[in-house]
């Protein structure tokens, strides 16, 4: 039933503790969004399930030999290099253990145009990943890190620096892919991802699960407003205060 469970981890950089005892199971084909502070372990949560940080304490199981997609944050991703996006998508094959001169089989490029069809890039297929705007990389890197089928993937910050129309795109594309995926999403983007997601954590070198994560919502608002969300009608008049977004006409009675 759990595609990951950690058990009592702890990770420290040398003296610097930045995850302490964290307990955490994730269920199948769940979305968890993952908040916090910057400097919160975040990354280090996402870097150890990898497998690419080993824990000073505790262990985390992935269910049966469930493999793991990556897409890591996108600001780090060199836009001027000279690659087409389905040559990107078709990067996600190789193995990690970069074998030189390394070839595409027709069933690797049969199945990256599949994918790519399936995204909905199609007609970006032979564009340079220079000339993508911010949203369509993006996408491309989910696809690179789903062309492998994996089962679970990981996102880390997919939507920083995104206009609203490209955020929902992304967001919406990742909840059609939870049908069949366990997803995990490290994010800023607190107001924009709260419909999508099943679960929450919230992480500050201890981890917070929420089984609702509009709980976790309202004590958001309660430590930045000092007082809580009483009705539905206050909480949109304290969303609008955020984003200055006019839903309806009820709504603008409300203001
Ligand atoms: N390689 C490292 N060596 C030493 N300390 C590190 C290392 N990587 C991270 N840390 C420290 O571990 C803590 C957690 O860092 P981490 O990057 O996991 O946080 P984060 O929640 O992902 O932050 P952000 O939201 O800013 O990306 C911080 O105190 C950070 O300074």
């Amino acid at each position: 039933m759990y595609d990951i469970n950690i058990e009592n981890l702890s990770v420290y950089y040398g003296p610097v503790c930045a995850l302490q005892n964290i307990n955490l199971k994730v269920k199948s084909n769940e979305i968890l969004g993952i908040m916090g502070p910057n400097g919160g372990g975040k990354t280090t949560l996402l870097k150890t399930i990898l497998k690419i940080i080993k824990p000073t304490e505790g262990k985390v199981s992935i269910k049966g030999d469930s493999s793991i997609g990556y897409v890591p944050q996108f600001t780090v991703f060199n836009r001027s290099f000279p690659i087409n996006v389905l040559d990107v998508v078709l990067m996600g094959k190789l193995s990690r253990k970069i074998k030189w001169f390394q070839k595409y089989s027709f069933k690797d490029k049969k199945d990256a145009e599949e994918l790519i069809n399936k995204l909905g890039l199609l007609e970006l297929k032979n564009r340079q990943i220079g000339q993508l705007s911010g949203g369509q990389l993006q996408k491309v890197l989910i696809a690179r890190a789903l062309i492998t089928d994996p089962k679970i993937l990981i996102l880390d910050e997919p939507t920083a620096n995104l206009d609203t129309k490209a955020k929902k795109e992304i967001h919406e594309m990742l909840k059609k892919l939870s049908e069949n995926k366990t997803i995990l999403i490290v994010t800023h983007e607190m107001k924009d991802i709260f419909p999508y997601i099943d679960t929450a954590a919230y992480v500050n070198k201890t981890l917070h699960y929420y089984e609702n994560p509009q709980k976790l919502k309202s004590e958001i608002f309660e430590k930045t407003y000092g007082y809580s969300i009483g009705t539905i009608n206050k909480e949109k008049v304290i969303d609008k205060k955020i984003t200055g977004h006019k839903e309806d006409e009820d709504d603008q009675r409300i203001i």
